[in-house]
């Protein structure tokens, strides 16, 4: 028997809402501190940047991204990119990361983005599909780290009953399967509800496999 604080945590079960695996508390409080550090030394290499939505508005989350593809959104649409805006290659994607793929992917596949998303006081996320990836039967799997997000999940198509749920720091969830295209955002976040990051707010990150 090991039950000195190096044990591995016994890990959370999913609970399953709408098809999507949420894995509530899935990283300790030490794992959330050193995957902070993580995605710090990725944003150092590729700064967070505001995209533009192709209709010209920006976006009230900022972003950046890791991996062989990120993320872009400018007035030529939704896109991967092998480049960050100022034109260099993405950093790996933390380690820490990819073990959360490992554990919870269900797929040999190997994610080739991790989006980085931070929402300030005030950001929210639109519903919408994640439909920019070539292969809809590999998920994309969700990190949540400081402050709690309102969550809401709705259909596979526009419209319809939503459901929400709160996602909080540590937070793992997997959209995969049937509700891979289902229709999800973030309505607003509740600023003060964790201390992991020093100025507040809250950071999503999403593993993809995208080819
Ligand atoms: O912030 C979240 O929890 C969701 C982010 C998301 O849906 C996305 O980046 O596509
Ligand atoms: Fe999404």
């Amino acid at each position: 028997m090991n039950d000195s604080a190096e044990s591995a945590p016994k890990r959370p079960d999913p609970q399953e809402i709408r098809g999507f695996q949420h894995f509530p508390g899935w990283l300790t409080a030490r794992e959330q501190a050193a995957l902070v550090a993580q995605i710090r030394e990725v944003v150092t290499d590729a700064p967070l940047f505001s995209s533009m939505t192709p209709y010209g508005k920006p976006m009230s989350v900022r972003m950046t991204s890791a991996g062989r593809f990120g993320w872009v959104s400018d007035r030529r649409g939704y896109r991967y990119s092998e480049t960050h805006p100022s034109g260099t290659a993405w950093p790996t994607i933390p380690p820490m990361l990819t073990a959360i793929w490992n554990a919870v992917s269900g797929t040999e596949r190997q994610p080739e983005c991790c989006l980085i998303n931070f929402y300030p006081e005030g950001a929210r996320m639109g519903l919408h599909q994640d439909r920019d990836e070539a292969d809809f039967t590999q998920p994309v799997v969700s990190v949540s780290l400081g402050d709690d997000g309102l969550f809401r999940i709705g259909n596979q198509m526009r419209g319809g009953t939503t459901q929400s749920l709160w996602l909080r720091s540590g937070d793992v969830m997997v959209m995969g399967g049937p509700a891979r295209l289902t229709y999800h955002g973030i309505d607003r976040i509740a600023p003060g509800t964790s201390t992991l990051l020093p100025k507040g707010g809250r950071i999503n990150v999403t593993m993809r496999v995208v080819t």
